[in-house]
């Protein structure tokens, strides 16, 4: 298993937030974390990336744990964190961040990134305090990119863009998951995370208590409002 998480409990100054969160995902596959707001999700994603420090529980890559583990750990085990809010440098050039986040040899170069979102080699010498929200959102995934995961983990990555763009960052992510690029992603706009990923979980209270192929979900109205409240 590529991913597995074990009963993960995380909180914050004393207030627990997950409650025991478990969840596995496979070589290749796309998997997308839905919930109302305040259940958790950022709290999941972040624990997973090594930004936030669970108290109990594992972050297995590849049955290794890395829970508590910096995020350069889980670099090098092979993920490729897209925080959310992006977190881009303001006084670092776009190419300055996809050269410093290049470690790893492999399919993904400053080049290819560039092939594949032509609008960063376009603003290539521009700061990231003079990029727009996608710009810096296409950024994001980009330096996750260059570090050539098998996993790549992003947190609502729709968050503040147009509408449009949204679908930019779709294409992007639909393009990404044909190469075989496994992806967790937590994400309020269902129609991105429906395109991107094949299985859902949706989270209550700091804990899954959902979890379907996306056909199914999307079959199921009366369940996607209970969970969501929206459908
Ligand atoms: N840095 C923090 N310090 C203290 N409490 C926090 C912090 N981050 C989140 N929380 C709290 O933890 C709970 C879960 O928040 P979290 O952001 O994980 O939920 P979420 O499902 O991602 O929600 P949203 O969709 O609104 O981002 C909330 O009650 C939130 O107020």
């Amino acid at each position: 298993m590529l991913l597995e998480v074990k009963d993960l409990v995380a909180g914050y100054d004393g207030s627990r937030v997950l409650n025991g969160v478990n969840l596995s995902l496979d070589t290749g596959e796309s998997v997308a974390v839905l919930g109302r707001n305040g259940v958790g999700k950022t709290t999941l994603m972040e624990s997973i990336m090594g930004l936030v420090r669970p108290s109990s529980g594992q972050v297995l890559i590849n049955g290794i744990d890395l829970a508590r583990k910096p995020p350069s750990a889980l670099a090098k085990a092979g993920v490729g964190i897209v925080p959310q809010g992006r977190r881009v440098f303001a006084s670092l050039t776009v190419e300055e961040h996809l050269l410093i986040s290049a470690r790893k040899r492999g399919e993904w170069t400053v080049k290819s990134v560039m092939e594949l979102m032509p609008r960063l080699g376009e603003r290539r010498t521009n700061l990231g305090s003079q990029l727009s929200g996608g710009e810096q959102q296409m950024l994001a995934i980009g330096r996750a990119l260059v570090g050539n995961p098998k996993l790549l983990v992003l947190d609502e990555p729709s968050d503040g863009l147009a509408p449009a763009v949204v679908g930019q960052v779709g294409d992007v992510l639909t393009r990404l998951r044909s190469t075989g690029l496994a992806v967790l992603i937590v994400e309020q706009d269902l129609r991105l995370a429906f395109d991107v990923a094949e299985r859902v979980l949706v989270m209550q209270k700091g804990e899954i208590v959902h979890s379907s192929s996306t056909a199914e979900f999307r079959a199921d109205g009366k369940r996607a409002h209970a969970l969501l409240g929206v459908g």
